[in-house]
């Protein structure tokens, strides 16, 4: 697995115990197959060699043989379960811790289908890779090397020639498919590569339509599929010879045993018995390989999903908790002292030499073109960056003395493209708060102007909203979100506007339920028309990542040449 082993997912200790029964449980299954064997040569020594009819005790146990190895095999599989199921637990708490102290700017480094990849995909690889493979190469050693062991005691020369054929089908084996593994390991690629273009379209299906391209992409979804079908036909072919080559490794090592043999009891050279012996357990010496054989093809998909795993559990996380946090402040002031900021994956700087102050309860508009920087302002005074130079207080304190959760309480937002979960209207508001009672509910819902919208739905406020709210309006989404942060109650809000026009109704609603929650809060509103924030109490207006002006709503309008040049750009495209 080359730089990145299996090894550094540091799991082998968490599952140890798991892994041990499983192991165990697949060796008692040999161990059963193995007694069956001699007790069926014994049944057949005694029926026509000592000419014997009474054989009811080798029967009992044989039969008592085969109920112990179906008890075992329903073992197997509950142990089987219970690795994987240790094994998703283990991963997924370690993947998702590193995804949370990774923080959002993880998106930025990784694309998010890559990061779903890994979370899921990787998991369920390795998940099998614990409960299946790892048992079935220790069954294989155990396994084929124990019936070598018991045929060596009952004739020794006839066991070190079959041993010839077991040692030989693992090594054909693995010849055979480093030579075809290219064909073999273009499923993974052609399979990624189809589900990534699907996912894709499948999310932007609206755009595809409204842009008349669906034809486009459809054409180039069946080139996937087609690619995909050759590389998998490829695939069976492999295997289909790979089954053929093991098959006749296994049967000609039997056959040539017992052929040999068979000729050795003619001269007296063996007993009969020991031939029998050989017919029925020569085959248990090559079933852990069959079955080693079988899970084989779990190590391709782990090859695959190791490397990046291991890549994003040691990534670096660009921000951290202080050593030495301090207490949050009394009062929530917001000063940005000289901050320059690149973002990690760009050379151009995003903020230069910015410094500004935003009083407490005050509520100031930063306005700008696209890109000015007023996303970032608000991405550096959340954390999900570290500046490069300068500081940022909130009170008298820099907010990296704080610890995020801390940090993190102080500020909600309202951004416009905003995420509801998958679940209920209620689960989707207690977000910000887990304890709201109903009542809590209600208020703040009232207070957003959307408590009647809800009241009137089906289950009320335990409604679905469908993925990502997909059955809502933009403005009721909005008036969710207005509430979420009524109900989170932090001191300090950032309220990413929506760029869209509403309908009148809404807008309106909108405009209350805003009012209501800016209040005796330090308000940062990232503007996009000129015309809603005619009652802030102070703009900064940004160019190339630099402060330009600075004013209330009044004063810019009377002096500021480019707060002027940004309304007639609004009205142009008004
Ligand atoms: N993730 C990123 N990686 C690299 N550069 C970025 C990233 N996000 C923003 N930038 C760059 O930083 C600068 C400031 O961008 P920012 O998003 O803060 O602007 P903005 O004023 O909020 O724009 P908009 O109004 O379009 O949202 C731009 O030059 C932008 O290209």
């Amino acid at each position: 697995m080359g730089k990145y082993n299996i090894q550094a997912l540091h799991l082998q200790t968490k599952i140890r115990g798991q892994l041990f029964v499983n192991i165990l449980v697949n060796l008692a299954i040999t161990a059963c197959y193995i007694i069956q064997s001699i007790l069926l040569a014994w049944i057949v020594a005694q029926l026509f060699i000592q000419k014997k009819t009474d054989i009811s005790i080798p029967l009992i146990m044989l039969i008592a043989v085969v109920i112990l190895r179906s008890f075992f095999l329903w073992i197997a599989e509950i142990a089987s379960q219970k690795t994987a199921q240790a094994t998703k637990q283990e991963l997924r708490k370690k993947l998702l811790t590193r995804l949370f102290e990774l923080g959002p700017s993880i998106t930025l480094r990784k694309e998010t289908g890559d990061i779903q990849t890994i979370i899921i995909n990787g998991v369920e690889a390795l998940e099998s890779y614990y409960s299946r493979y790892i048992p079935a190469i220790i069954g294989a050693f155990l396994g084929s090397g124990g019936v070598l062991i018991i045929l060596v005691v009952v004739d020794w020369p006839s066991a070190i020639l079959l041993s010839i054929f077991v040692i030989a089908f693992p090594v054909i084996d693995r010849l055979w498919m480093r030579w075809q593994m290219p064909e073999i390991s273009g499923v993974f690629a052609a399979m990624g590569a189809f589900g990534n273009y699907m996912l894709d379209s499948l999310q932007g299906i609206i755009i595809l339509k409204a842009f008349g391209v669906s034809g486009q992409r459809r054409k180039r979804l069946a080139e996937r599929t087609e690619n995909l079908k050759h590389v998998s036909m490829e695939t069976i072919k492999v295997t289909l010879m790979r089954t053929g080559l093991t098959s006749l490794i296994t049967f000609s090592g039997i056959a040539l045993v017992i052929v040999i043999n068979s000729y050795r009891v003619t001269i007296g050279d063996i007993t009969p018995l020991a031939l029998l012996i050989f017919l029925f357990l020569a085959r248990e010496a090559f079933r852990p390989l069959d079955r080693l054989e079988k899970e084989f093809s779990i190590t391709w998909a782990a090859n695959g999903a190791i490397p990046p795993m291991v890549e994003f559990l040691n990534m670096d996380i660009l921000v951290n908790n202080p050593t030495q946090p301090v207490t949050l402040p009394q009062h929530y002031p917001i000063e940005f002292k000289h901050v320059n900021f690149t973002y990690p994956n760009s050379n151009e700087p995003a903020l230069n030499e910015l410094c500004f102050t935003i009083k407490e309860h005050e509520t100031v508009a930063l306005v700008g073109v696209s890109g000015s920087g007023k996303t970032t302002i608000t991405n550096l005074l959340q954390r999900f960056f570290d500046v490069d130079n300068g500081e940022i207080f909130i009170g008298d304190i820099d907010i990296r003395n704080m610890l995020l959760d801390d940090l993190h309480s102080l500020i909600s937002v309202v951004s416009q493209d905003i995420f509801l979960f998958h679940g209920t209207i209620a689960e989707n508001l207690r977000l910000a708060k887990p304890d709201a009672s109903e009542q809590e509910l209600h208020h703040v819902a009232t207070a957003a102007r959307i408590d009647g919208f809800i009241e009137k739905l089906p289950q009320g406020y335990e409604t679905m909203v469908g993925e990502r709210g997909a059955n809502l309006s933009g403005g009721q989404r909005q008036r969710i979100a207005i509430a979420r942060a009524l109900l989170k109650n932090s001191p300090i809000l950032i309220l990413d506007e929506a760029t869209s026009n509403l309908d009148p109704e809404n807008e309106k609603a909108i405009q209350e339920s805003l009012n209501t929650l800016t209040q005796g809060r330090t308000t940062l509103i990232i503007a996009h028309r000129l015309s809603t924030i005619q009652h802030v109490n102070q703009i900064l207006v940004f160019e190339n990542g630099k402060l330009v002006e600075q004013g209330s709503p009044s004063e810019l309008a009377q002096y500021s040449a480019i707060y002027a040049r940004l309304l007639s750009l609004e009205s142009q495209t008004l």
